[in-house]
């Protein structure tokens, strides 16, 4: 696995696989890296000939009183994990070379819309953020595909739609989100709950997942289901930052014609920010 920093050098082995005509895969990360983007990294192994993945922990995606600092960085052990599974090139860019002109002047993508609903509101600027960092990436590695993780179901479809408006050149793939046998979805964030927080976390997918068999069995009282799984969630500890059903699509509040739904949720327990989802099919 070759380790690449440098942007010129990137290019330069990009050109070769280009000649060489091989396919690209890309997963992008922020590192410390679990089986949720293992699995990422497997997916990718099946789409293409090549996989790249890369490890930058973008500033720009982080509100001015949020855990940038904090964010376990474990470079050592994801460069192993990542030999291991066969990935041919890890690129670590550095912060001088992503936003050289400081992030006060860069340039930004801001997908209107999605990026300002539901978690995007929690976190203003969070998803122009992110879509910046991932145009940028993209622009670099220049991949055929990219695979992002469906836990970050907002994020994904963000993604999806920055990739239509400006005609990029790739396909965007959703994985499956990876969770513990007790459900908790895996997360590097997990890491910052302590031991009885870590026993109550997976009840916020429990808590998902009830929602989820209630609108399966026909209830539609939406209004009502979510305050009672709010109220749950805060007597097992959490505080709730939003409980959604939205449509799987556009993640507005579904009509009565969507039969594709996500129900979607962000809570603290302690300090940590935990998010999950779970989609809905309806059949009519
Ligand atoms: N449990 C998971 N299952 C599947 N994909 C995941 C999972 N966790 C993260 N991913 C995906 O891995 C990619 C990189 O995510 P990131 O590095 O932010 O990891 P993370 O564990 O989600 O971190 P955080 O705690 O900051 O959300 C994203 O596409 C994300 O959706
Ligand atoms: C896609 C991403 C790597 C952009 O920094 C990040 O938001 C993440 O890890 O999900
Ligand atoms: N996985 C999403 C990255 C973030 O929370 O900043």
């Amino acid at each position: 696995m070759e380790i690449v920093s440098d942007i010129n050098q990137l290019r330069e082995i990009r050109r070769k696989w280009q000649a060489a005509k091989t396919s690209i895969a890309f997963v992008p990360t922020m590192g410390n890296l679990h089986d949720g983007h293992l699995e990422l990294v497997k997916h990718a192994k099946q789409g293409a000939d090549i996989v790249v993945v890369s490890i930058f922990v973008n500033p720009l995606q982080f509100g001015p009183d949020e855990d940038l600092d904090a964010y376990p960085r474990t470079l050592e052990e994801d460069s192993r994990k990542l030999r291991e599974l066969g990935v041919d090139l890890l690129f670590l860019p550095n912060n001088e070379d992503i936003y050289p002109r400081g992030l006060e002047q860069q340039t930004f993508v801001e997908v209107p819309g999605i990026s300002y609903m539901i978690c995007g509101a929690s976190r203003p600027g969070h998803f122009r953020g992110v879509a910046t960092i991932v145009c940028k990436l993209f622009n670099m590695v220049q991949p055929n595909q990219a695979y992002f993780g469906e836990k970050d179901f907002q994020q994904l479809q963000v993604i999806r739609a920055m990739v239509t408006d400006l005609s990029m050149n790739l396909s965007i793939y959703g994985v499956p989100t990876q969770r513990s046998a007790d459900g908790l979805a895996l997360s590097s964030r997990n890491h910052y709950l302590s031991d009885a927080e870590r026993s109550i976390a997976p009840k916020l997918y429990q808590e998902i997942v009830k929602v989820a068999s209630a609108i399966e069995s026909g209830r539609t009282d939406y209004t009502k289901l979510l305050t009672q799984a709010k109220e749950n969630l805060a007597a097992l500890g959490f505080k709730p930052d939003y409980l959604e059903i939205r449509c799987a699509e556009s993640l507005m509040p579904p009509s009565h014609e969507d039969t594709s739904l996500v129900i979607l949720a962000a809570a603290f327990l302690g300090k940590t920010r935990l998010i999950d989802n779970l989609q809905v099919k309806l059949f009519q």
